[in-house]
């Protein structure tokens, strides 16, 4: 389907929801051309659909209803809403699944019943509701709501909302972008990337859990505040757990303090926890989901660029140990995960540029456009303001960046969730990054340490031979302009070694790393010699 032209969303619901009316308005607030499913099968049938109908019945109607629609999706780049009982046929519903596995968006405008079904029976002209229209009309929903549920990736509710407040959060839903994770081992979730995206909660939690632990860390509070109005407006009984900040959250000590918590508060299997915060808050309320009853659903709320761009994807959850970073966790995947970008404007600069570290990681073994964007935009992303980028041009080049880097993990994660090979090369500059932290007692941010780890690791493909000296010098000309460091001179290298020797990657004695042999191609480096990576490290000293 790629190259085609597709519809920018298709909109389905009930009748009366206000698909049309809505539809209409998000497509001129986007400058966007709108088309209704039923105006085209009127074009193209030469007649009213309720003569349609009389004169050759629903299955033939169906049928056409289908052709139509197919057609549109794949010839129309607008905004394009569905009669009410088109999701109903199978093959719209795989049309939709192939749109939506092509980056589409189905939404389900969600309306008041009560309100939806007054609209729908003025006017009359709906054959679906002939005979007695309130009672058609709610059996219908009852049949319908489950499938139009299962077929969306957008819900959106505009209860008692006018057209146009309707339409403006249907076009911030819209404006989302999308990476969709999944994989032979993996339940498949989405991770949603936007401005008010957080908005989904209840959407991604699902109407199991009743109870819903909220871990976050202190200077989130504003963004954990919002989250919990949305899940008390949802219904679920929230409960909120505020941990210690960063590294001095993910320890064991804490862990056990929320299982404690969870015993005494009756979490059962069915109920949920979201992670909101940093890296580190979503890795310790990763393990605490993938550990409380041997496991239980989980949505991850990023708040920081790293915490978008890498840590809340992929389902690697832990804790530190006095021994080293990481040492204890498990791979437990998320049922979703928000990356709201409204989150960001509360974001310190120097956080934000830690979280370049990994972008520019996500570069160097695969995306060359991450590499292009962060060059072209070094500038304004190492004067990040918190403050003013929503208002700014830098926004738009913020969420192309979040949504390549989260693909690049997504093909790994997706290939290899336990990282038996392939995802080893999302490590690229972990080995020495994971032992600066700990050698820096975590007064290192994560995402330096990995810069330098990438201009270590660079140094080393290079000593044996492997890229030119050119690359190793982008290495440090690209994350020195965005404000990374790319050397470190505070530790022996005694320790460095020892620390490297308990990275996850080394087998036995022999130490394993991710070098590269050119540029987006990462390969294993198996037992190295020894005097390589003792220079490579002198080479990051200076
Ligand atoms: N699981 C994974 O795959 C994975 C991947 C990469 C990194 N990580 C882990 O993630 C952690 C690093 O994440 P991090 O860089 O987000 O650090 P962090 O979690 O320590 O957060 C950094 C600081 O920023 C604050 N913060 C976060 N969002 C904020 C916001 N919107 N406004 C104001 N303050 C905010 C935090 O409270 C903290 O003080 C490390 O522990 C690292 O090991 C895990
Ligand atoms: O997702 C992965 O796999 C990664 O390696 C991503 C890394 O950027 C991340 O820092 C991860 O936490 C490192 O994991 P570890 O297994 O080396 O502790």
């Amino acid at each position: 389907m790629s190259g085609m032209r597709r519809p920018v969303a298709v909109i389905i619901g009930m009748m009366g929801a206000g698909k049309t009316r809505v539809g209409k308005e998000v497509a001129q607030m986007m400058h966007l051309p709108f088309a209704d499913a039923d105006n085209e099968i009127e074009r193209d049938a030469g007649m009213k659909i309720p003569e349609y109908f009389a004169k050759y019945g629903e299955p033939e109607f169906r049928k056409l209803e289908s052709d139509v629609v197919l057609d549109m999706l794949e010839d129309f780049d607008g905004i394009f809403s569905l009669g009410g009982g088109a999701p109903m046929t199978p093959s719209i519903r795989q049309g939709l699944a192939e749109y939506i596995a092509d980056g589409g968006k189905v939404v389900y405008l969600m309306a008041d019943p009560k309100e939806a079904m007054e609209r729908a029976n003025r006017g009359g002209g709906r054959p679906m509701l002939d005979g007695d229209a309130n009672e058609r009309w709610k059996k219908l929903y009852k049949e319908r709501d489950p499938v139009f549920r299962q077929v969306a990736n957008v819900h959106v509710r505009t209860y008692g909302q006018t057209p146009q407040v309707a339409a403006r959060k249907l076009m911030e839903m819209i404006d989302q972008r999308i990476v969709h994770i999944t994989g032979a081992t993996i339940e498949p979730y989405d991770v949603r990337i936007g401005e008010g995206v957080m908005s989904q909660l209840a959407q991604v939690l699902g109407d199991k859990p009743s109870k819903v632990a909220l871990i976050h860390t202190q200077p989130v509070q504003r963004h954990s505040d919002r989250a919990r109005t949305l899940l008390r407006q949802a219904g679920y009984d929230v409960h909120d757990i505020v941990i210690p900040d960063a590294e001095a959250g993910k320890t064991v000590e804490v862990a056990n303090g929320i299982w404690q918590r969870l015993g005494e508060e009756g979490f059962t299997r069915s109920d949920a926890i979201v992670g909101l915060g940093g890296g580190a808050a979503t890795d310790l309320a990763g393990f605490v989901a993938a550990t409380w009853m041997r496991g239980i659903r989980y949505v991850n709320c990023p708040t920081s660029l790293l915490a978008m761009v890498d840590a809340s994807t992929g389902g690697k959850t832990g804790v530190n140990t006095p021994q080293g970073k990481n040492l204890v966790g498990s791979f437990y995947t998320p049922a979703g995960v928000l990356a709201d970008m409204g989150t960001l404007a509360s974001l310190p600069n120097d956080i934000f540029i830690e979280g370049l570290g990994e972008v520019a990681k996500s570069g160097f073994i695969m995306d060359p456009e991450i590499l292009r964007i962060l060059e072209t935009h070094a500038g304004e992303l190492r004067s990040f303001d918190g403050a003013t980028f929503l208002d700014s041009g830098l926004k738009d080049v913020l969420a192309e960046l979040i949504e390549h880097t989260v693909g690049v993990k997504a093909y790994h994660v997706s290939a290899d969730l336990k990282e038996a090979g392939l995802r080893e090369f999302l490590n690229y500059g972990h080995t020495l990054g994971h032992a600066i932290e700990k050698l820096e007692h975590f007064r290192w941010r994560h995402g330096n340490a990995v810069a330098v780890g990438c201009v270590y690791a660079a140094e080393l493909s290079h000593l044996l031979g492997y890229i030119d000296q050119d690359l190793v010098d982008y290495h440090r000309s690209l994350l020195g302009s965005l404000g990374l460091p790319t050397s470190w001179n505070n530790g022996s290298w005694d320790d460095v070694l020892a620390l490297m020797h308990r990275d996850k990657k080394a087998r036995g004695n022999k130490l394993r790393f991710v070098i590269l042999e050119s540029l987006g191609h990462p390969i294993h480096l198996e037992n190295p010699p020894a005097d390589a990576v003792e220079e490579a490290f002198r080479r990051i000293q200076r």
